[in-house]
């Protein structure tokens, strides 16, 4: 395999937003361990869904976050993206002539509650009937309804580090007396301090690809493929691909509840869980496999996928308004 370029450095479309570029920083870092040589080059591209601050999905899905930097890439503008695996659809192939040519290791999926800036309260259980939550996923929203069908959990969006100003009252937008985000984003623009109540898996489930950085190049890019291809993490390919695979037979679209979370156990077994939920929670299914004859990430996603949809993950996906 011929090595990428020494003589130019190695493009990274990225959005712009401080998470984004924290993002970029680690991959730069560790490609730089792997080639000490390499130049690197950030190019901030602001997409579509930045510029947008009403409902995702009359825009045309969370896809839009990453358009503009594939379009780039397929056009040969950068040489390669870092997405972070949650925000890439679920319901499409991913697009044409793009890969994704490695995972990096996966961090904490785990999603928490924060308060504002100088609350005494701590978790869920502390906030009284009808207090208003914060959160950008239906996911969060229906595994929320579904233990709290009292509280009053409204769509946020926009940037991480803006939506805890906005729950500190630093910047406009409604009172907010709570609001949830991933652990794994806090961590990467340092406001992990903000954190209180840290949901297991079990209170609630992970976003498909949840925590998981992937770096995407053109299928076609050899030398790039082939370094990139040196950061892969094995172990977490092999969840992101269970759990991808489970999602696109769900045929879910953007406003669907949906997680999916896989673990390798121990002894090196795969154990996928997936639900899908109403709206208000109040409505789900929930199926769990591992590996048994077979270990192959894409049979076990399409066991879980299989059996969700026997328990009618397909009504309760079509009872819910795009
Ligand atoms: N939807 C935005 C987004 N995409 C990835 C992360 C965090 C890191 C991750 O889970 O990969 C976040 C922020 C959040 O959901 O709070």
């Amino acid at each position: 395999m011929t090595d990428f370029p020494a003589d130019r450095p190695l493009r990274i479309g990225t959005r712009s937003s401080p998470m984004a570029l924290a993002q970029v920083e680690q991959v730069t870092a560790l490609l730089k361990k792997h080639a000490p040589d390499l130049a690197v080059e950030p190019v901030p591209v602001t997409t579509e869904a930045d510029l947008w601050q009403g409902d995702l999905a009359k825009l045309g899905g969370k896809g839009l976050f990453t358009k503009r930097i594939d379009q780039m890439l397929q056009r040969g503008e950068v040489d390669m993206a870092v997405h972070c695996v949650k925000d890439v659809p679920g319901d499409v192939p991913l697009p044409e002539g793009l890969v994704f040519a490695a995972y990096l290791p996966r961090e904490d999926v785990r999603d928490v509650l924060l308060f504002p800036e100088g609350s005494d309260r701590h978790n869920l259980a502390d906030l009284p009937a009808g207090a208003t939550v914060g959160t950008s996923a239906v996911r969060r929203k229906a595994q929320i309804s579904r233990v709290r069908p009292d509280l009053n959990v409204v769509r946020l969006r926009g940037l991480v580090g803006t939506r805890v100003e906005k729950l500190d009252g630093k910047k406009p937008g409604p009172a907010l007396d709570a609001m949830v985000l991933a652990l794994a984003g806090l961590e990467r623009i340092g406001l992990t301090d903000r954190a209180r109540q840290v949901f297991t898996a079990a209170e609630i489930l992970p976003a498909v690809g949840a925590g998981v950085l992937g770096l995407q190049c053109r299928r076609d890019d050899g030398p790039v493929a082939g370094l990139l291809a040196r950061l892969n993490h094995d172990r977490t390919m092999r969840e992101v691909t269970a759990e991808r695979v489970m999602l696109h037979g769900l045929r879910g679209h953007c406003n669907s509840p949906i997680a999916g979370y896989c673990v390798t156990e121990p002894d090196g077994q795969l154990s996928l869980r997936g639900m899908v939920f109403s709206r208000d929670g109040s409505k789900f299914v929930h199926a769990h496999h591992w590996g048994e004859n077979s270990n192959d990430p894409a049979v076990l996603g399409t066991r879980v996928c299989a059996e969700l949809l026997r328990q009618g993950a397909r009504d309760i996906i079509e009872g819910i308004p795009h």
